[in-house]
């Protein structure tokens, strides 16, 4: 061998050795973004059939959603979720169980980031500014960490001028000046098309059926009609979400819970039985899930 040669392969091994391990301990004390890193499927599917009550269509569907995603090495879009809901349905804490199966200290991570309308974006006439802010907010962050978690509450209180800023965001390119955001994940919730839903779950406790028999397409007519059709609500999310997407909704609800009504609650005009009232309050009303990303 050729001392020079040898010294230069060892020299470069070492410092390879070096960096990685540096990294490694450099992680242990401080976050690190690991965007590549594998979900943990099982412990995402352990942690939201545990602590998500009843939710059996979102647990499935993010589990599919999610996994798909961050198995694919290559994805053409950011994963997008939308979910609907009354408050207090557990919306936040689906994003939270989440959040923390992607970056392990959850809403506290760097990587995590939560806005909530009324807080956030609370003055119209400042639009331009907020745009302007969250576009350099995104770009800045996903710079520092492709895998980075943006979390959108009160979507259906949100100015359409700053649905228009995420926008971009949201779509195919590869880049946009010089960062891909196709690894990112965006998360809406909203309490947009909530008696829709309730309705739907009413129905079938009418027609004496379990609410584990909801399927996905026995809201889709509904949905598509009622939140993404509708002309007069603040945000029309068809106008954020043009592309084709798959809907998902999850009635969690099970009719043995005990679970108070919620004062909140708009269900449809009519005189329920306290039975039904106590029933359908605080459905889990439904999960609509926007996958934008090149899942399988
Ligand atoms: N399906 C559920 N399973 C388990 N816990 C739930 C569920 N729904 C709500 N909770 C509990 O209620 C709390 C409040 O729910 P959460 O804040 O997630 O509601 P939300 O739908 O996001 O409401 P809002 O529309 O007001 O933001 C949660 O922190 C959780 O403890």
């Amino acid at each position: 061998f050729e001392p020079i040669t040898v010294g230069i392969a060892i020299g470069a091994a070492s410092a390879l050795t070096g960096y990685l391990s540096y990294k490694d301990l450099y992680c242990r004390f401080a976050e690190c973004c690991r965007s590549e890193r594998p979900l943990n499927a099982s412990a995402l599917k352990q942690d939201l059939e545990e602590k998500l009550f009843g939710q059996h269509l979102a647990t499935e569907v993010i589990l599919k959603a999610l996994t798909g995603f961050k198995n694919n090495k290559n994805p053409k879009k950011p994963l997008t979720l939308s979910l609907h809901g009354w408050a207090g349905t557990g919306k936040n804490f689906v994003s939270q169980i989440v959040a923390e199966n992607l970056h392990p200290k959850g809403l506290k991570s760097n990587f995590v980031h939560l806005f909530v309308s009324t807080l956030h974006f609370p003055h119209e006439q400042h639009i331009k500014l907020y745009q302007d802010q969250l576009q350099r907010w995104i770009r800045g962050n996903v710079s520092a960490c492709a895998g980075s978690v943006f979390i959108f509450d009160e979507m259906d209180k949100l100015h359409p001028g700053v649905i228009d800023a995420i926008k971009p965001f949201l779509d195919y390119y590869e880049q946009i000046d010089g960062v891909s955001y196709r690894k990112a994940i965006f998360i809406f919730l909203s309490n947009a098309g909530g008696d829709l839903i309730t309705k739907t779950a009413l129905d079938f406790w009418r027609a004496g059926r379990k609410r584990e028999d909801i399927q996905l397409k026995d809201l889709e007519a509904v949905l598509s009609v009622g939140v993404f059709n509708n002309k007069h609500k603040h945000v029309r999310q068809d106008e954020v979400f043009s592309e084709p997407f798959e809907i998902c909704r999850t009635p969690s609800f099970s009719t043995e819970d005990t679970c108070q009504l919620d004062d909140q609650l708009a269900l449809p005009k009519r005189k329920y039985s306290t039975l039904e009232m106590l029933a359908f309050s605080r459905i889990w009303l439904f999960l609509i899930m926007f996958l934008l990303g090149n899942l399988r």
